[in-house]
């Protein structure tokens, strides 16, 4: 088997759609498969030259807690033609992946996962969740809030067409300071602003304006079968979330609202008068992998202080270290050790408690993680907190 980098686009997305047994017209390069960055894309070939494996490559900026803007690889259109699984060739091209995004200076990769059960191994762990919120729409009706400010914006519908810088410029505002965010090249959004990538209709987009004119969130939906279906919401404060939330709820001729990706620990639920009208369902959503562990600890902002000795391996890549993690007034330092560890752990467990999103407590109890004395658990805890929670609503 041969891997190499390969810039030819139909090579690389027929062999992608044929591993996943579908046809997407956008491929032909039109869509919103077509901001794929073609010099960061890997196939894998047989000695006599056909194409069996792809692997493509985002280059993002990831948010991490404390507004900290990283460069990360965005993995996808990951893919082995049926004739070939379970022979090696996709743990061939992560090999391939990995040293490449190193190569890059890059030290967080990260993925949206097909299956849950593929990428541990490769020392990716899940570390941002997000819910799916169904509304009934005679179940509608909001809470009396007592303190809640006055809603003074104003929401205006937009054309795709007109509205993809503005969109860009919210989205822009929004992800600078949100943990789990990822950049959208301007390519994507005179590609794909306000589509789906994954249904060819046209989507609508209500846009919120704070009280002076300025634009501050947006919501594009699809109502389908008597049920409105909001791809994202995007607000860069609560109460332009608010405002859009309530717009979609109150929307005639529909039975239900679905919003498809809100944040976990959202207020929407508690806003409705009726606390059980909404039922939440929360998945896995951004996977992450960290490839040099002192430049990761030390580049996103901590929220309190305290130290930690963690013993680290990465089986995949056959390394293994042990850090000390210090947090003094908001930044860290995290140096080679050999004290004896609080925790030990494998890097992906590292990797879903890097953004705050997954409480380490939860992996020691759950048997991934191993505590070595009584208070290493609830130490940690404090530790990777994040100021907000971290959530990514970009599918790639
Ligand atoms: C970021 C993204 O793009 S997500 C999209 C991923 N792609 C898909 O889901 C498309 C359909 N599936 C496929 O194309 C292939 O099954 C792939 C890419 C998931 C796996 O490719 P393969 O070449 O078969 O994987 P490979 O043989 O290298 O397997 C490596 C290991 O992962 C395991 N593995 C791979 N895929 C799976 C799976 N779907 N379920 C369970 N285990 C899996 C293998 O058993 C093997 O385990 P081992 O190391 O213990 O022996």
């Amino acid at each position: 088997m041969e891997i190499r980098h390969d810039n030819e686009y139909d090579l690389f997305f027929s062999t992608v759609q044929a591993a996943f047994g579908r046809y997407w017209p956008e491929s032909a390069g039109s869509g919103i498969l077509g901001a794929y960055e073609r010099e960061r894309s890997l196939v894998a070939f047989t000695p006599d030259g056909r194409p069996i494996g792809t692997a493509g490559a985002h280059s993002f900026d990831l948010t991490l807690p404390g507004d900290v803007v990283v460069p990360a690889a965005g993995i996808t259109a990951v893919g082995v033609l049926p004739t070939h699984r379970r022979q090696g060739v996709l743990r061939a091209m992560m090999q391939e992946q990995l040293a490449d995004i190193r190569a890059r200076g890059e030290f967080v990769s990260t993925l949206l996962a097909s299956e849950a059960v593929i990428y541990r191994r490769f020392g990716y762990g899940p570390a941002t969740y997000t819910e799916q919120l169904t509304v009934e729409r005679h179940r509608t009706a909001f809470a009396a809030p007592r303190w809640a400010a006055h809603e003074t914006g104003t929401v205006e519908l937009l054309r795709r067409a007109d509205c993809a810088d503005l969109l860009e410029e919210i989205y822009d505002r929004y992800r600078r300071t949100q943990p789990g965010a990822l950049s959208r090249p301007h390519r994507w959004w005179s590609l794909g602003a306000g589509h789906s990538p994954t249904s060819p209709e046209p989507r609508y987009l209500a846009v919120h304006r704070d009280a002076d004119g300025v634009a501050n969130g947006y919501a594009s939906y699809l109502v389908t079968d008597a049920t409105l279906t909001v791809d994202e919401l995007v607000a860069t404060d609560d109460a332009a979330f608010t405002a859009i939330a309530r717009f979609l709820l109150e929307h005639d001729l529909v039975k239900q609202i679905r919003f498809q990706h809100l944040p976990p620990g959202n207020p929407l639920r508690w806003q409705l008068a009726d606390l059980r009208a909404a039922q939440p369902v929360e998945t896995d959503w951004l996977w992450v992998r960290l490839l040099d562990i002192p430049r990761a600890l030390t580049a996103r902002g901590w929220f309190a202080d305290g130290s930690l000795v963690l013993d680290v391996t990465d089986p995949f890549l056959e390394e293994h270290g042990r850090y000390q993690l210090t947090v003094r007034d908001g930044k860290a330092e995290c140096v080679r050790t050999d004290l004896e560890p609080d925790l030990s752990l494998d890097v992906s467990d590292l990797a879903s408690v890097y953004l705050g999103g997954t409480l380490p407590s939860v992996l020691v109890r759950a048997g991934h993680v191993r505590a070595h004395h009584g208070e290493a658990a609830s130490r940690a805890d404090a530790l990777f907190r994040s100021d907000r929670i971290p959530h990514c609503v970009q599918w790639f």
